[in-house]
């Protein structure tokens, strides 16, 4: 149990019906174990309850039911302990307009209680490339500057676990990368991240595990490179020399003729092999100028664990 960063056991949210609108359970019962020192994704379709489960995380939210453990922190029996343990960087740049980067990131290690001598306030303008900006206000700040501040907000008090809420959406490809070094830089020093990404490809790329919300209830979490194993399917796209239709196909093999002329066959790996599909394309006196393959990717695993 001690190895993992955050243990959270049968959590449950019901917003409380409104006189305009009926109450609403956006978490059902969500059991999830992140390890420590791994770059987790959190996954799942707009409405699936991820910004909820964050936002109880972050002290913002109380959860109707279950149990949250930040670092080994009862979130209940040790609130100050498990709230020290973890930063996280909101969605919305949520910044006070007269506060300087300097000011603000002084504020929030006020906030938490970090002492004088112990704040890296200069440390951290200079890991988000924030130091010639120290002394600006928030509000002349480019939208790319405030989502860095908001990265050195999350990092004051030194968490052992950082949360990245939606940390790449609407942000330029240079900041992007820029995002993505600093994580991984402080993944390799130890921290834990948790992030949640609409891109699936960004996490395909960078989580070493990841869970898929949906309708309240996680219904995936493992390694990033089991969930992409699970699907079996490949399609096999053959470019023929001569324009070519598609051959009759056997059950289990589907094809498609591409604009392009090319012709691609989708195929259970389990069921199929590869030359069943060239003899097929042979025997019906096609030649074969070019042949590749592609392998399902997250977003083929995620569509199809969440298309109920
Ligand atoms: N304050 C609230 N009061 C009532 N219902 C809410 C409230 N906040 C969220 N919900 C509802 O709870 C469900 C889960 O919402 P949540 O924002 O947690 O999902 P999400 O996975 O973060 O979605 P997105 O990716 O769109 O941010 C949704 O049906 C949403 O409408």
């Amino acid at each position: 149990m001690a190895d993992n960063a955050l243990e959270i056991t049968g959590l449950r949210k019901t917003y409380a019906a409104t006189k305009r609108t009926e109450a609403k359970t956006a978490l059902n019962g969500v059991d999830l174990v992140v390890p420590r020192g791994s770059i987790f994704g959190l996954l799942g379709p707009n409405g699936a309850g991820k910004s909820t489960l964050i936002n109880i995380l972050a002290g913002l939210v109380t959860k109707t039911e279950g149990s949250v453990r930040i670092w080994g922190f009862d979130q209940d029996e040790n609130p100050r302990q498990s709230r020290a343990s973890i930063g996280i960087m909101p969605q919305e740049p949520n910044l006070d307009p007269f506060f300087t980067p300097r000011g603000s990131l002084d504020v929030q290690a006020g906030l938490y209680g970090v002492p004088k001598s112990q704040r890296r306030t200069d440390e951290l303008l200079e890991l988000t490339g924030l130091s010639d900006k120290g002394d600006a206000y928030a509000r002349s700040l480019s939208g790319g500057m405030r989502r860095r501040l908001l990265l050195g907000k999350a990092l004051v008090h030194s968490p052992q676990i950082l949360v990245l809420d939606e940390p790449t959406a609407g942000v330029d490809i240079e900041l992007r990368n820029m995002l993505w070094q600093h994580v991984r830089r402080l993944n390799d020093e130890g921290m834990t991240i948790i992030l949640t990404t609409h891109y699936l490809e960004e996490a395909e790329q960078m989580c070493d595990q990841i869970a898929i919300i949906n309708h309240g209830n996680v219904i995936a979490n493992d390694t990033t490179a089991n969930l992409l194993g699970q699907l079996d399917a490949k399609t096999m796209v053959i470019t023929p020399d001569m324009p070519s239709d598609l051959p009759a196909l056997p059950a289990g093999i589907s094809g498609v003729k591409h604009d392009n002329g090319a012709l691609a066959f989708t195929y259970n790996t389990s069921k199929t092999r590869a030359d069943e599909i060239l003899s097929l394309v042979q025997n019906a006196g096609i030649s074969i100028k070019d042949v590749r393959t592609q392998q399902p990717d997250l977003e083929d695993v995620f569509l199809d664990l969440t298309r109920s």
